[in-house]
Formats: structure tokens, sequence, C-alpha cells
């Protein structure tokens, strides 16, 4: 495995998320107890940022994870027991940065920066946008179209984060925003019911079942309400969902005379809708034309921004577009990531082996200098940047 150096952010209620940044070797060298030192001279570190995320209920996983991927390779000593000898601080948002800070403590001597989850999110999201090439596309008939964004224009905006729940912010800057809005029925519901409902497992299983359903089973459309044909003055084609699970009142049918396929596609159909849908009436009521998507509950599932989409576009009548982004569910980890402060002077970073640490401690987001790369960044979801020392 190549050499890691650390820097992880943990986040999540339902999944945690990492991510921390990965040297490239020519960068640094090995010292003889291991660890990774900077070559003198060096004042900027190439690497990458790595992702990794963990279900919240397999964290004994990511505590694994991070000490033979992350602090063994970097460099920080530890003890017999395994947990860190000098503590190591690493910024952590969202419910898990309370939840797993004396876990976190215990196994493994990481000590939590706690930041805010909206801020981080905003920043991730910012990051993103204005660092990485290719990172934001709408999706609508299948088709796939990256966005060029124009950082002189970029601003206002809105975020939509899919997360157990919807929170949607409205963007005007670098730390600039206000959360406007917000609906309880978003990733955690789609989950939640679609368990219940079809005995599904996982997440992963509940998404294949929606791509194999069929949601005209169940939900009940424009044309079933008015003998096939649409409802033209008022704009309904009678494809249109009139609603969502609608032919469940009176099909005569029990929960197990549908298909569990069928079941999660109207779910799936359900819950996006209504995203996009409180998603655009949020965006005209604050005059924003641009609106990223983001949060695990997309996936890059193409139903689901495709459902999105149609909202979107649906509802703003062609005005507006939903915007995804491929790094879409490390927004907050992001976020904490390029919020670090300058925290050189302290003095527990005494050894030279910590210079890297140090230095990653020290870089803020506008350190970080994208180098372009060939190649499909679709598949690793690396990122490939520098980090300049200070
Ligand atoms: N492997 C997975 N396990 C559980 N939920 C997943 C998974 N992948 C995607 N999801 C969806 O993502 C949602 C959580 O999104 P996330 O952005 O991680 O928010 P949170 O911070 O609330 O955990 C879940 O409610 C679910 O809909
Ligand atoms: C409370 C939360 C910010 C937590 O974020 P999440 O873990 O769901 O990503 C989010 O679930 C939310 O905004 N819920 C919707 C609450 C509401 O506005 O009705």
């Amino acid at each position: 495995m190549e050499k890691q150096n650390k820097s992880a952010m943990a986040d999540g209620r339902t999944l945690v998320k990492l991510v921390y940044f990965s040297a490239n070797g020519d960068n640094c060298e090995e010292s003889r107890d291991g660890s990774i030192v900077v070559r003198s001279g060096c004042s900027v570190l190439q690497g990458r940022l790595c992702f990794a995320k963990f279900e919240t209920r397999k964290i004994d996983d990511c505590l694994e994870f991070i000490r033979f991927n992350i602090l063994q390779h970097s460099g920080v000593h530890q003890h017999p027991n395994g947990t860190a000898r000098d503590k190591l601080s690493i910024k952590a948002t969202g419910g898990g940065a309370f939840k797993f800070a004396d876990l976190f403590n215990e196994k493994l001597g990481i000590l939590f920066d706690k930041e805010d989850e909206m801020h981080c999110l905003v920043g991730g999201v910012n990051f993103l946008l204005k660092t990485v090439p290719r990172e934001a596309f709408t999706y609508l008939d299948g088709q796939k179209e990256f966005v060029q964004i124009d950082h002189n224009d970029l601003y206002p905006y809105l975020l939509v984060n899919i997360g157990s729940g919807v929170s949607m912010i409205k963007v005007d800057g670098d730390g600039k925003y206000e959360r406007i809005s917000g609906t309880s029925l978003g990733g955690g519901t789609f989950l939640g019911l679609g368990k219940l409902l079809t005995k599904c497992k996982s997440f992963d299983e509940l998404l294949e079942l929606s791509h194999h359903g069929n949601n005209r089973v169940i939900d009940m459309l424009v044309g079933d309400i008015y003998g096939g044909t649409d409802y033209s003055k008022i704009g309904l084609s009678s494809t249109a969902i009139a609603s969502s699970f609608g032919k469940a009142i009176s099909d005569g049918k029990e929960l197990e005379d549908y298909q569990p396929e069928d079941v999660a596609r109207s779910l799936l159909r359900m819950i996006s809708n209504n995203i996009g849908q409180i998603a655009y009436l949020n965006a005209l009521r604050f005059g924003l034309k641009r609106i990223f998507f983001g949060g695990f509950f997309i996936r890059g599932h193409e139903y689901t921004m495709d459902t999105i989409s149609v909202a979107v576009h649906f509802w703003s009548r062609g005005e507006a577009k939903a915007m995804f982004l491929r790094h879409e569910g490390f927004l907050g980890a992001l976020g904490a990531f390029a919020s670090y402060k300058d925290q050189s002077h302290n003095n527990d970073l005494e050894s030279q082996h910590h210079t890297v640490q140090r230095a990653i401690l020290n870089c803020s987001g506008d350190n970080f200098r994208h180098i372009p790369v060939a190649g499909n960044l679709n598949e690793g979801e690396t990122i490939e940047c520098s980090i300049n020392l200070v």
C-alpha cells in the first residue's frame, strides 16, 4: 500500500464519511521508524484527497481503517494497545462528531475538533465548485452534462443536502449562507419506509429493487382518474402522478400482493419528486436559478437524479436546472477538511516527522491548488491536489 499521510474527518448519522490527504511517495521519504518525513526544501506537498465511508453501525470498521491506513502510515507513534501516543486532532462535523468523540479518543487517541455542520456543507460545496473541474453536472433523459462553473458568477445558489433529512441552504458566498428550509422526508424516510415495506436489508438492495420496479402499479396517475386522458387545462399529462401510492386505497390488495420492486420504485419517486418540488419552490422564493443537490441519498443513481431533475424542470417550467455533484456524499467532511486553520503553535508537534502532520493541519481551503489531471476522475473518487506547507 502506498504511504498515507494523515488527515481525516468524520461525519454522519447513517454513514461516517472520511476525507484524508495522501501525499504522493515522491514528496516524502520514510524514516527508519516508518514515519513519513517531508524532503527538506519542499514547500508544496503533492498528493490526493481520498474518500471513504462506513455505515455508522459498523463504526469499528472505520476505526480499523483509520488505524491501519492513516495512523500507521503517517508516523503517528502508537502504543502497543493501538492508541496514538501523540494526541491527534482532526476536524469532525455532524452528529457523529458528538456521538463518537469518546470512542475515537479512547480507541485511537484522536480528539475531535468540532465544526458546524451547515458551515461545513457550504464550505465543501464551495471548495468543490471552485477547485475541481467537472464536478457539477446536470442529468436529464439519461444525459449527463458537466456544467462549466464561472467563479465570478457562482453565487447565489441553493444547496439541497439530502441526508437522513433534507436541508436547503441559500449560499451567497464563502461562509455566507442561510438555511432557508428543509424537510423531514429525506433519505432516512426512503430507507426507513423501504425497509418496512419491502423487507430489504440495505440501501443498495432497496435501490436495486427500485431499478426493476414500475411505480404505475401503485401510484395513482392523472390518467387513472380521468379515463386515461390528460387534464390539459391545468397542465397535467395522463402519466403524471396524481397521488403517490394512491392505487393502494382501492386495489383491494395487501402489501404482500405488491412486488417489492414496484413499492421501492414508487417510494423513490415520491421522495425524489417531493424534494425536487420543495427545492424549486424555495429557489423561486429567493429568485435562485441554480440548485445543487448533494447528500448520500443521491449516490449517483440515475433514476433518482432523473426524477429530481424532472420535478425541478416541471415545476419551474424549464426555468431552473437541478445540478448534481460528483462528490455529493462528502460535502460536510470536505468542508471540515477545508476548515483547517493555522495550528502551527501546537507545541505537541515537535519532531521532524510531524512536519507533514503540521503542514496538513495548517492548510486552509485557500491553500489548495488543484492540479488538473488527465483521465476520468469519476472512477476513483480521489481529487489530486497539493497543499502548501506553512
Ligand atoms: N450504504 C448506505 N447505507 C445507508 N444509507 C445509505 C447508504 N448509501 C446511501 N444511503 C442514503 O443516504 C442517506 C444518508 O445520507 P448522508 O448524506 O450520509 O446523511 P447523514 O449525515 O444523515 O448520514 C440514508 O438515509 C440513505 O437514504
Ligand atoms: C437535522 C438535519 C440538519 C441533520 O442533517 P442530516 O444528518 O439529515 O444530513 C436534517 O436532517 C434536516 O434538516 N432535517 C429536516 C428538518 C426540517 O427542516 O423539517
